[in-house]
């Protein structure tokens, strides 16, 4: 019994400290001021609702006069629905959504020519990487449902989900070159990892719009939303298939293929046998043993 408490209370303290060591290995005082700093370049809102049902969360990005650009007040908004989602541990899923015909025209030009400087971009790319990795590393499993448009920060910003889903209208363009930069908030390291360093490269210098087609030729896409679809609905219930497990083995299974990604193996291995010994004889196991399931 002392070897288990002392497993899960490993879990804990692994899963905790590294949620923020993976964002990047910043002070919770230095986090506080990138977001007082970010709150003072005011613009649309990052709104976080939270079904208690289905357990999957829902984080929207509003700022549709400026086609959903990501303003500094949202990327504070941002960081705290991140926050409010790391202490939901009865949830499963997220999925990150806007409405409109662009998903997210990246950062907001108002925003973005206010800290037109190297030291206040690095500000930016600290912030947003910090949350972005965050948002990443949720025990909830995540997916980015791309209606529309999405464009330099906000093609970033798909990438900070374990899926995407698109539309058939879609595309991805990650057009930062075009605008005489590279990518900074963390969309480049991830990209690599999802699509490969050859497909990463060629999205990254030709800035293409990549289609939903495209996306699954290189693997960046997950679902594909159908014609006749309702695109909230059609992810919803996709997630929901996915997640229709009790979720205590869902979020179990997200830390496991988290830590995997970051950590050398034999601590990976370390933080799978933590998670796995309170599941074994647990309540979804037992259930399931009364069953006497067959897998055909
Ligand atoms: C962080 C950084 C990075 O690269 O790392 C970035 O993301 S830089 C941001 C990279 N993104 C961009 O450069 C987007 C530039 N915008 C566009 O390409 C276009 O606006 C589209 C996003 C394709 C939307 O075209 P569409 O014909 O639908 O609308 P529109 O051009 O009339 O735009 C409607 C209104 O939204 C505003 N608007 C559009 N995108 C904006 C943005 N990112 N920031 C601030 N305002 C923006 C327009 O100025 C316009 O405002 P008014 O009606 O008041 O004129």
């Amino acid at each position: 019994m002392l070897q288990i408490r002392k497993l899960v209370s490993y879990k804990y303290c692994v899963m905790t400290s590294f949620r923020t060591y993976a964002a990047n290995p910043i002070s919770e005082k230095q986090i506080d001021d990138l977001r007082q700093f970010f709150l003072g370049f005011p613009g649309g809102s990052v709104d976080l609702k939270k079904d208690e049902k289905s357990k999957i969360a829902y984080i929207f990005l509003n700022n549709p006069e400026r086609r959903n650009a990501l303003s500094g007040k949202m990327m504070a908004d941002l960081h705290d629905s991140v926050c409010e989602l790391e202490r939901w541990t009865s949830g499963k899923g997220v999925i990150l959504h806007s409405s409109g015909p662009i998903f997210c025209s990246g950062g907001d030009l108002t925003t973005v020519k206010q800290i037109s400087n190297p030291q206040d971009g690095d500000k930016m790319c600290e912030f947003m990487q910090h949350i972005t990795q965050r948002l990443l590393n949720l025990p909830l499993v995540s997916v980015a449902l791309i209606s529309g448009r999405a464009l330099g920060g906000g093609a970033e910003l798909t990438t900070s989900c374990d899926f995407r889903a698109m539309t058939q209208n879609a595309e991805i363009s990650f057009v930062q070159a075009k605008m005489g930069v590279a990518t900074g908030w963390g969309g480049g390291t991830r990209l690599v990892k999802i699509v490969g360093r050859r497909n990463a490269l060629k999205a990254l210098l030709s800035c293409e719009k990549i289609d939903a087609k495209r996306a699954a030729e290189i693997g960046l896409v997950d679902y594909v939303i159908e014609e006749n679809e309702d695109p909230l609905n059609g992810v919803s219930s996709w997630l929901e298939r996915l997640l229709s497990h009790d979720e205590t083995v869902v979020r179990s299974i997200k830390n496991v293929v988290t830590v995997a990604e970051y950590l050398p193996p034999l601590e990976s291995l370390q933080v799978e046998r933590s998670e796995f010994a309170p599941l074994w004889g647990g309540k979804a196991n037992k259930a399931a043993l009364q069953q006497n399931i067959k897998h055909k």
